[in-house]
């Protein structure tokens, strides 16, 4: 599978992919290329500069997974990503400390005037009484927004003995109070910060969060830093405060339009710092955030849930490393089913036994929803789109949980309502080993790997040695086998793994058997 590689990532996320990958990096992609270039890759690789609009994913043929190699997905249309099956996955923690330090070098560089003195010492001046600055000790700093690099700049403003209040509608007082914060609303913080950041994404609700009107409620002399989204601040708006004296300062990292080009309201004022979306730009952070991506978006490619998927569910590092064993088991039971199931789905009701049951089990759900869908629609079914598949499709999804596992540690059980059957199939964990343990209430212990051929027939001698017979006849081998149990009385269950390909032909010849009820091939090789 090929990785196109369209912003500049550090060359350690390169080397991961490219063991498993073909990778061509073009770093200075324009729109017109990447739209040229899209329809014979598997995967896309961006940072901010690349811009991955619907047209992207309209004209996109192959493509499965797009990675964000840093935090902000506001350059990439989610809703077309999803809408095609493909999953947007970022790399949300490898820049924090970066951007989080970044912001408290904005913020000093802003107290101390440090780029304008800099800039006038360097050309020979000396202008020592008109950059003197203000101390960060005893301010207030209001951060809106408390995520990762809000939270890590109020705890190192605490540090610098400054006041902190926090708003952010998704943080409770707990969380504040364990950061040593205050927590306010937000016309706390326009009317009694002296320092104003902002830590959140660029969403309809934050555009243009903290402007005239808000600069009106603002104490006068407040200082603004913005190194999380160009638009949060509006830019215009802000200039014309800072001529006012309203806005002592401002330190500006990231702006609406990248790159911000020339004659630019706030260039040219001396109160103002600018950089160039510079944030995540540390080498530790580039390495990190390039890492993180390419694992990532080789495990998407590999057909595999990733964690930090942003159009899928979201689920936690450490549940992740619990449910991740059974991702297979659940694909392999769903294609079990799907092959015993006559006739089209209606319901599949996966129950969960055992210590599972303590985590979230929906993506074991989904991985039992594309094992069923993969017999049928291959490539094109995965993490983000199977749920939305199954519903267009009328497929009813229940999940059930009981704690209780009988003989297993942990249990799942897939059922599933079929137009002309109902099919039952139970799978556990030996270890990392996928077993389906029965199938229609057979007991069998089965390698759910290569391809198996299900029979149910009558307890009666001679029926086994027939089918043996067939195979042998047809040139097809039997690496396995065995004989499934159950309680009602008079018929088993035979379940041969078997190592070529078998034609319809054979599979009729095997029903003809007499005692033989069925036969069901299921090939886990699209799994
Ligand atoms: N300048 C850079 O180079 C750079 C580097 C990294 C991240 N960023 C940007 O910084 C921002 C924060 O990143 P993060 O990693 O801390 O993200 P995060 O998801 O950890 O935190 C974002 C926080 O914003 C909060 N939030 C959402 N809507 C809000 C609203 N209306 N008002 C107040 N709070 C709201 C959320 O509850 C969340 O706690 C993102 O926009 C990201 O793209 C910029
Ligand atoms: O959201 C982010 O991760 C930052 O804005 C960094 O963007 P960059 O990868 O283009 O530097």
């Amino acid at each position: 599978m090929k990785v196109l590689v369209a912003d500049g990532v550090s060359q350690k996320g390169i080397d991961i992919l490219s063991k498993e990958f073909e990778v061509v990096e073009k770093p200075k992609l324009t729109a017109e290329e990447l739209l040229e270039m899209i329809p014979e890759f598997d995967a896309l690789i961006v940072r901010s500069a690349s811009k991955v609009t619907k047209e992207v994913f309209a004209a996109a043929k192959n493509l499965k997974v797009v990675g964000r190699a840093g935090v902000g997905v506001d350059n990439i249309n989610i809703e077309a990503a999803t809408a095609k099956g493909v999953i947007v996955l970022n790399a949300p923690e490898g820049n924090t400390i970066a951007a989080t330090e970044h912001t408290m070098a904005m913020m000093l560089s802003m107290a101390r005037n440090i780029p304008i003195a800099n800039e006038t010492t360097q050309k020979g001046e000396w202008n020592r009484k008109k950059y003197v600055g203000v101390e960060l000790r005893g301010k207030t700093l209001g951060v809106i927004g408390l995520g990762r690099i809000g939270s890590g700049v109020a705890k190192r403003a605490l540090a610098f003995d400054m006041d902190v209040i926090g708003y952010d509608p998704y943080v409770n007082e707990e969380r504040a109070q364990n950061m040593g914060i205050e927590l306010g609303t937000l016309d706390d913080i326009y009317t009694k910060a002296d320092f104003i950041t902002v830590h959140m994404p660029l969403t309809a609700q934050t555009k243009h969060m903290i402007g005239k009107e808000t600069f009106a409620k603002m104490k006068k002399g407040v200082r603004l830093v913005n190194c999380a989204r160009g638009g949060i601040i509006e830019e215009a708006a802000l200039a014309e405060a800072v001529k006012d004296g309203i806005v002592a300062g401002a330190a500006i990292d990231v702006f609406e339009s990248e790159p911000m080009g020339e004659n630019h309201p706030l260039q040219g004022l001396e109160k103002v710092v600018l950089t160039p979306h510079l944030g995540a730009s540390t080498v530790e952070a580039q390495i990190g955030v390039a890492v993180d991506v390419a694992y990532g978006v080789a495990a998407a490619l590999r057909g595999e849930p990733v964690s930090t998927a942003v159009n899928m569910a979201p689920v936690s590092a450490q549940v992740m490393k619990t449910i991740r064993p059974y991702f297979d088991l659940a694909e392999r039971m769903g294609c079990t089913v799907r092959s015993l199931a006559e006739g089209a789905i209606s319901e599949v009701e996966v129950e969960y036994n055992g210590e599972i049951t303590k985590v979230d089990t929906k993506m074991i759900t989904t991985a039992v929803v594309k094992g069923m869908l993969n017999p049928i629609l291959q490539d094109a079914v995965n993490y983000v789109n199977a749920p939305g598949i199954a519903k267009e499709r009328n497929i009813k999804v229940k999940s059930v949980k009981n704690a209780e596992a009988d003989n297993f540690a942990n249990l799942i059980t897939v059922r599933v309502k079929a137009a002309k059957n109902a099919v039952e199939v139970q799978g556990t964990l030996f270890g990392e080993e996928a077993r389906i343990v029965t199938i229609n209430k057979h007991r069998v212990d089965v390698d759910p790997h290569a391809r198996i051929l299900i029979c149910p027939h009558i307890n009666c001698p001679g029926v086994i040695g027939k089918v043996g017979s067939i195979m042998g006849a047809a040139g097809i081998n039997i690496s396995g086998m065995q004989v499934g149990k159950t309680d009602i009385k008079g018929t088993n269950i035979m379940v041969l793994t078997i190592d070529n390909e078998i034609s319809a032909d054979v599979l009729a010849e095997v029903v003809s058997v007499q005692g033989i009820f069925d036969a069901k091939l299921v090939n886990f090789d699209v799994v």
